[in-house]
């Protein structure tokens, strides 16, 4: 019975949208994709498993390159790859509204920075911008430097050759280092159980949100506590929640046993030293810190907090976590470039007693071309997408407002249009004279304009320091293979089953660790 009332629903919604997007229609449909069946539209060919999911999308680009069209139902998607559209859509001011599929993360993050729009956008984008500004980057290559040897130790407590299952690996660094840099608190110390909850429960987040994506006629009111996505929704939400409440309780309390007043951040960033402003004479201050004291002086409150600490422990850590997975794996795979790269790193470390701060992230060249070839290939961010406020000329055709607009990311990225022999592993396609004049949209992987990754520098630095050390220490021998991983889309680029990597420990007398 629940479900012909269903139905019946979705005829009636779909036959009142048909008659409001007339004109809206006959603009997309001079968009070529995929025949329609009526009603439904391109649904069935999305009943697929999630591993498939990829493909199918992957296809549609493909064969409609440079724009594609498809219908879920009666909601039209507009996916486009090439570079100057791109520039056109993400450059612009006015695009700055996600997608509808971002709604499916407000439970969890309400409208942090990533889901906001409008003004909010725009105020949370201010306060936090001077959380990343080069002084303040430079204090948190301390606490990169200190995670990474922590995470060599704990490798070099194992045998001389081990093999290691890279997500879980990866993902504990980048977790236990956005917590410490941006919220101020070391995650291990926190609690370990409530630790692995979380990253399971952001597994989660990615399933529920790709589930719901494809079938957006699935409303909020729809789900009942029997169906299984429901009660994964709210387990996680939970988890989500306790996380971000003993975040916050712990900071709050240590900034009151510290009580030092921060500096006024109103200041403009040229006469101001944010140096200063966070770090002080204690020398470890967060990220959380600017928005409590933005708290102070009525910009923002709890529950506005709570949405940015969410935000930045999904945004900061999974994404970083898959991206070091994917250059462990490639330099494993290429040994050449593996040496090149080592052979820097030796240089590097052994002028500076095996410690990474700023200098040393700026002088690692090659290895810095080695995981930008790498973010080419396996862009952790696989897609994006926004939702048009108003009519939008890309080159070919004009986008009706209302409309969803999406990119995949992986597909630029393997343009043979832009990227010869794409498929490739080539660090010197990032050298400084073959980056002059290549199209700046066509290389994205943290996006670009003014909605682009708040977070890319800090990302950047992170993970040069972990590899760095790693390469350092370790030579890497391939276990699986990135040609025969299958990626699934999810919340980040991930393969559908584990990989793995060989640790071989070198034996170079280095007593820095
Ligand atoms: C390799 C690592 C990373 C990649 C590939 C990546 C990629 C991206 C991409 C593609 C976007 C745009 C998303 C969209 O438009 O829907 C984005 C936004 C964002 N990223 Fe990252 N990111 C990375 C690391 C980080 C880190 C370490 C942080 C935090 C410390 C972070 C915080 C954010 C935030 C808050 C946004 C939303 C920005 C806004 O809308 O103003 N990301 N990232």
């Amino acid at each position: 019975m629940l479900i012909y009332i269903l139905f019946l629903f979705f005829i009636l919604w779909s036959i009142r949208f048909y008659f409001r997007n007339k004109r809206a229609k006959d603009l997309i449909n001079k968009i070529p994709g995929p025949p329609t069946l009526p009603i439904i539209g391109n649904l069935l060919m999305f009943n697929v498993s999630i591993e498939n999911l990829w493909n199918v999308l992957r296809d549609l680009n493909k064969r409609y390159y440079p724009i594609t069209k498809f219908w879920l139902g009666f909601i039209p998607m507009i996916s486009v790859h090439h570079p100057d559209d791109l520039e056109i859509l993400l450059s612009s001011m006015k695009h700055i509204d996600k997608g509808s599929s971002y709604k499916y993360l407000h439970p969890w993050f309400k409208t942090g920075l990533l889901t906001s729009s409008g003004e909010k956008w725009k105020h949370r984008r201010q306060i936090l911008t001077p959380a990343f500004h080069f002084n303040i980057l430079k204090k948190y290559t301390i606490i990169t430097n200190d995670n990474s040897k922590m995470f060599i130790r704990m490798l070099k407590t194992q045998k001389d050759e081990s093999v290691h299952n890279l997500l879980s690996l990866c993902s504990n660094y980048t977790l236990n280092t956005i917590c410490e840099t941006a919220m101020g608190v070391a995650l291990d110390k926190i609690d370990a159980e409530i630790a692995k909850q979380y990253k399971n429960a952001v597994n989660e987040v990615g399933n529920i949100v790709i589930y719901r994506a494809i079938r957006p006629y699935i409303q909020d009111w729809m789900l009942n506590p029997l169906m299984q996505i429901a009660r994964k929704q709210k387990q996680s939400l939970k988890i989500f929640r306790d996380f971000s409440n003993k975040v916050l309780i712990e900071r709050k309390a240590h900034k009151q046993l510290t009580n030092a007043p921060l500096k006024d951040l109103n200041k403009s960033s040229k006469s101001h030293n944010y140096e200063d402003t966070f770090f002080g004479d204690r020398k470890k201050l967060a990220m959380l810190d600017l928005l409590l004291e933005a708290e102070k002086r009525g910009l923002i409150d709890d529950n506005g907090i709570k949405e940015e600490i969410g935000t930045f422990m999904l945004a900061g850590h999974d994404t970083t976590g898959m991206a070091l997975v994917y250059v462990i794996m490639l330099l494993a795979e290429n040994s050449e470039y593996q040496d090149k790269a080592r052979s820097e790193v030796i240089t590097i470390l052994n002028r500076s007693k095996g410690e990474i701060r700023m200098e040393e992230i700026r002088d690692l060249h090659y290895l810095e071309r080695c995981i930008k070839e790498s973010l080419r290939l396996f862009p952790p961010v696989s897609a994006l997408s926004r939702c048009l406020k108003e009519d939008l000329k890309l080159k070919d055709y004009v986008i009706p407002a209302g409309t969803e607009i999406g990119c995949h990311i992986f597909d630029v990225h393997r343009d043979p249009n832009f990227w010869p022999e794409p498929e490739k592993f080539d660090p010197d396609r990032f050298l400084p004279e073959r980056i002059q004049g290549r199209h700046p949209f066509s290389y994205i992987p943290f996006s670009a304009g003014p909605r682009n990754c708040i977070g890319q520098r800090f990302a950047l630095m992170e993970m040069k320091s972990l590899m760095a050390h790693i390469l350092y220490n370790f030579k890497l021998e391939p276990v699986s293979r990135t040609s025969d991983i299958k990626l699934l889309l999810n919340l980040v680029t991930q393969p559908s089953k584990p990989v793995h990597t060989r640790f071989i420990r070198i034996d170079n007398n280095n007593e820095h660790i």
